[in-house]
């Protein structure tokens, strides 16, 4: 089997590459894994899994930090994100907002496959997928109001559309730098994060089997 490890920055995974002695770049490959790196972003992420991701693979794995609504998630806190939604799709009704779905063209909300998540030991939580990150209260009242979500990315939700398009089992791991706040950037722990990451994912790609 061969694994596809997908990030949207080189900062995110540079410890793994090391360990592994790789050399940066935008798409490394292994004899075990490869290595995708996106760009920051949906629209980024999802050109270069179209052209990256093929049925070769069997797993694709989508790692990095995330911001977290839900104050029992600690910083540094690995989550396991399997579902996730595309909270900005859709269109304002004034003062409210009819989501993809209710406009009745198809779905916004993605999952990852059950049946290897639930042995990793790792807090499973639903997210939500932006272009625009938090940091307004009244947005996030509302957005909190619409999805009731736990975690934010800005790639998630579009890494697991592309698996399921391909029907390849998709894995999102994300270590929380933040919490979703009326932004304040000297809150951050992006290395606590970082680090945390990055152990687990040297420890999963040397002793993954299925
Ligand atoms: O400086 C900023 O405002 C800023 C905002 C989001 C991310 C960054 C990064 O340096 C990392 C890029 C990466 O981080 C993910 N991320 C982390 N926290 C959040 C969040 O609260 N909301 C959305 N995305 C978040 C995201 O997936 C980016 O790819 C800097």
């Amino acid at each position: 089997m061969k694994i596809l490890v997908v990030a949207a920055t080189e900062a995110e995974i540079a410890a793994t590459l090391a360990h592994f002695n790789l050399t940066p770049n935008n798409f490394i490959e292994t004899e075990k894994f490869d290595v995708l790196i996106t760009g920051v972003g949906m629209v980024a992420t999802a050109f270069a899994l179209g052209q990256k991701l093929s049925s070769k693979y069997n797993l694709v794995l989508n790692v990095g930090i995330a911001g977290s609504f839900d104050s029992t998630i600690e910083l540094g806190e690995l989550v396991n994100i399997t579902q996730d939604t595309l909270a900005e799709l859709g269109a304002e009704d004034h003062e409210n907002f009819i989501s993809l779905p209710k406009m009745g063209f198809g779905e916004n909300t993605f999952s990852s496959f059950a049946g290897i998540t639930d042995n990793l030991g790792i807090k499973i939580v639903k997210g939500i997928t932006v272009n625009k990150v938090h940091g307004n209260a009244q947005s996030i009242e509302n957005v909190t109001q619409l999805y009731q979500p736990q975690t934010e990315s800005m790639e998630g939700a579009a890494v697991l559309y592309a698996a399921k398009e391909l029907n390849i089992t998709v894995l999102q791991i994300r270590a929380i730098s933040n919490y979703v706040e009326p932004r304040n950037r000297e809150n951050w722990q992006i290395g606590l994060a970082m680090s945390s990451l990055n152990d687990w994912l040297t420890n999963f790609l040397h002793n993954h089997r299925f």
